[in-house]
């Protein structure tokens, strides 16, 4: 692997998916940022393999679509480049694929998945596993701007995957719900928790989990109302994906969080 620090240009980042909402707006982070080198725009047409070759790219950030990403990952392990992905799509299947490839290609290439990169979203997964083991009922809301393609967001799926978990381990049994008829009103169910997806024009991104207890209520709640809320955790995955090699998934590994 290349060391990224040696180039005096600083860290050199190919942005994948550069002219979409969250490309363009990486690239303007990164080209601001002093300590990296915006070295190549990468959208669908172009062949990904050759760019990162000839921009001598050190780590690609890939906004791109779900349909895309996992092949898109696979292109920068096997070229030996470092990749943050904040494109949504995954499951088990994929991340294992992917899994599979780094031990394969055995390069010291690092991939960072990381469903949300706010640090308020990051804060709400984490304050919410922590929470689910002490209630009874638990529900996730996940809010976002009507261009979305997918539901529901990977970052209620990331959440509901920590709540499953947490509650699992401390063996909480499921969210009572006497629900008969009409199941297609109680939203996708993942991993055995409640998820309601909201397509609404104004918004950006936002997710709220509510926890229940006999007489009780806690609601935790944030709001991405600009993507610049991403943008400290996409710089933060370029900085240290070079000393994290293999796979994670999820921006807490990185926060301390885990
Ligand atoms: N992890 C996080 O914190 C966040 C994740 N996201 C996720 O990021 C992804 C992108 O979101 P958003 O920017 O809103 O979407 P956009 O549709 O605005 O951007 C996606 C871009 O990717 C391009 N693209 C499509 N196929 C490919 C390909 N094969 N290779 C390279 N580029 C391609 C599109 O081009 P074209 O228009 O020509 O098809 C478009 O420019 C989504 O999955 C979203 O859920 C979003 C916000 C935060
Ligand atoms: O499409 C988006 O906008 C977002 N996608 C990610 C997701 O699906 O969780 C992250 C954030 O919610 C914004």
């Amino acid at each position: 692997m290349k060391e990224p620090q040696t180039d005096p240009a600083g860290i050199r980042v190919a942005v994948i998916g550069a002219r979409g909402r969250m490309g363009s707006t990486v690239c303007k982070a990164v080209a601001d940022a002093p300590d990296m080198a915006l070295v190549a725009e990468i959208d669908q047409h172009d062949d990904l393999a050759r760019t990162l070759r000839d921009s001598r790219a050190d780590v690609a950030v890939d906004f791109s679509v779900p349909s895309a990403t996992e092949a898109n990952v696979m292109t920068a392990i096997d070229a030996g480049v470092h990749i943050v992905v904040g494109a949504t799509g995954w499951d088990d299947d994929s991340l294992g694929r992917v899994a599979a490839r780094l031990r394969e290609a055995a390069n010291g290439a690092g991939v960072l998945v990381a469903p949300n990169f706010s640090l308020s979203a990051v804060l709400t997964m984490t304050f919410a596993a922590k929470a689910a083991r002490y209630f009874e009922s638990v529900e996730i809301i996940e809010l976002h701007h009507p261009a979305k393609v997918d539901a529901p967001s990977g970052t209620a799926k990331h959440t509901a995957a920590a709540i499953a978990r947490a509650r699992r381990d401390a063996g909480r049994g499921p969210s009572p719900d006497a629900t008969e008829s009409g199941f297609e009103a109680r939203g996708a169910v993942v991993d055995g928790v409640h998820v309601h997806a909201v397509r609404l024009r104004g918004l950006v991104a936002h997710e709220e989990v509510l926890l229940g207890n006999p007489g009780e209520q806690l609601v935790i709640r944030q709001d991405s109302f600009e993507r610049t809320s991403f943008m400290p955790g996409v710089l933060l995955g370029i900085r240290q994906i070079a000393s994290r090699p293999g796979l994670t998934v999820g921006l807490e590994h990185f926060l301390d969080l885990a």
